[in-house]
């Protein structure tokens, strides 16, 4: 069995520099940059030596003789990354590891893979981690969703490490939702604390927007335990608690009325607007999500948006 990386920004390399503790991995850059020279990538992922085990090349046919393929771009640039390497990747296991719903359709990447690489594996990796705490060997437990629950037991055994352990689900729907959602609520949480609203006003945000998430899981037929897992919960604790978090850091920089590098990866702002479509055509009730998409667009200011939603009609939790 042998691993592949496709991309390399900072969870990509991470991800490459914790599983090549295990063994042999290829990571794959459209453009290598100084990392070659210098092991490491600066840029992104700074002070995360690469290991010995870790093969660093611009070439795909290097990649060809992988059996396990972690796809580690961003969500909005997933499709065009597949559909422009289809015969490398066919056959394989692709475990998507980006979190989002992309825009112009409105799906999942387990989804955007089975469309574009139909006779492949899809599986999912997400859950609590950032990359450098990974890149850096510190515990991390993340969920490894895959429908196949045969090709999910072989990926859970081949990327789990001493320190990355894998819980395993057959729900890609909801270990999607998780990983997708959880950045669109960490975007407000940043945004309320960034305006000065306060603690308890980000407790309240993350509530309720976990039962945002959760109205969205249900309609789209996901297991709500998924939701209570790494992949949701968990996540979604950790990125609307931490300064590392980009989605949190774009929040924090909306409230306090400053500008926000554009170059940042930063998910949930696509993913704000795609599932505020989703929640539109579906007639569901997603207000923090309504409000972050409305002050991403420009529509709102931060604290317009708190306004509407401590406005709105009162009703049973
Ligand atoms: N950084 C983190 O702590 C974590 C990131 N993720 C997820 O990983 C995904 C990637 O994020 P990061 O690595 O942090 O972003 P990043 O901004 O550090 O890197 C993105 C990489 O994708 C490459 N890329 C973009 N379009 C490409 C294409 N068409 N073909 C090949 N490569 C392409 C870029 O060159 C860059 O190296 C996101 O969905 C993010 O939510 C998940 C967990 C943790
Ligand atoms: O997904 C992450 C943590 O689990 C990383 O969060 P950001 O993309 O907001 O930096």
């Amino acid at each position: 069995m042998s691993i592949a990386v496709l991309g390399a920004g900072a969870f990509g390399s991470a991800l490459a520099i914790s599983l090549a503790g295990s063994g042999p991995v290829t990571l794959w850059a459209r453009d290598l940059r100084d990392m070659a020279a210098r092991r490491e990538n600066t840029a992104r992922l700074p002070d995360c030596p690469f290991p010995k085990n870790l093969t660093l090349t611009d070439n795909l046919n290097d990649i060809a003789g992988a059996d396990i393929i972690l796809l580690a771009v961003p969500m909005q640039k997933l499709r065009q990354m597949l559909s422009a390497n289809t015969e490398v990747l066919s056959g394989k296991h692709l475990v998507a590891c980006c979190k989002g719903i992309e825009l112009s359709t409105g799906i999942g990447p387990v989804s955007v893979i089975q469309q574009e690489v139909p006779d492949a594996i899809a599986a999912i990796l997400t859950g609590p981690s950032f990359a450098a705490d990974i890149a850096r060997g510190l515990p991390t437990a993340l969920t490894l969703a895959c429908a196949d629950d045969a090709a999910g037991r072989h990926l859970q055994q081949a990327l789990t490490t001493a320190n990355l352990r894998l819980y395993r689900t057959t729900d890609t729907i909801g270990a999607e939702l998780g990983g997708a959602l959880k950045n669109v609520i960490a975007i407000a949480c940043g945004a309320a604390m960034g305006a000065g609203l306060g603690e308890s006003a980000r407790a309240a945000l993350m509530t309720r927007g976990y039962a945002e998430m959760q109205r969205l899981a249900r309609h789209l037929n996901a297991n709500p335990s998924t939701l209570s897992g790494l992949s949701g919960f968990g996540d979604l604790t950790l990125t609307c608690t931490s300064d590392q978090s980009r989605n949190y850091r774009l929040g924090l920089a909306l409230g306090l009325g400053e500008t926000f590098d554009p170059g940042t990866t930063v998910e949930g702002a696509a993913t704000a607007r795609a599932v505020y479509d989703l929640s539109q055509a579906a007639d569901l009730d997603m207000p923090i999500t309504a409000a972050v998409a409305a002050v991403l667009d420009g529509r709102q200011d931060v604290p317009d948006a708190m306004k509407s939603l401590l406005a709105r009609p009162l009703k049973e939790e």
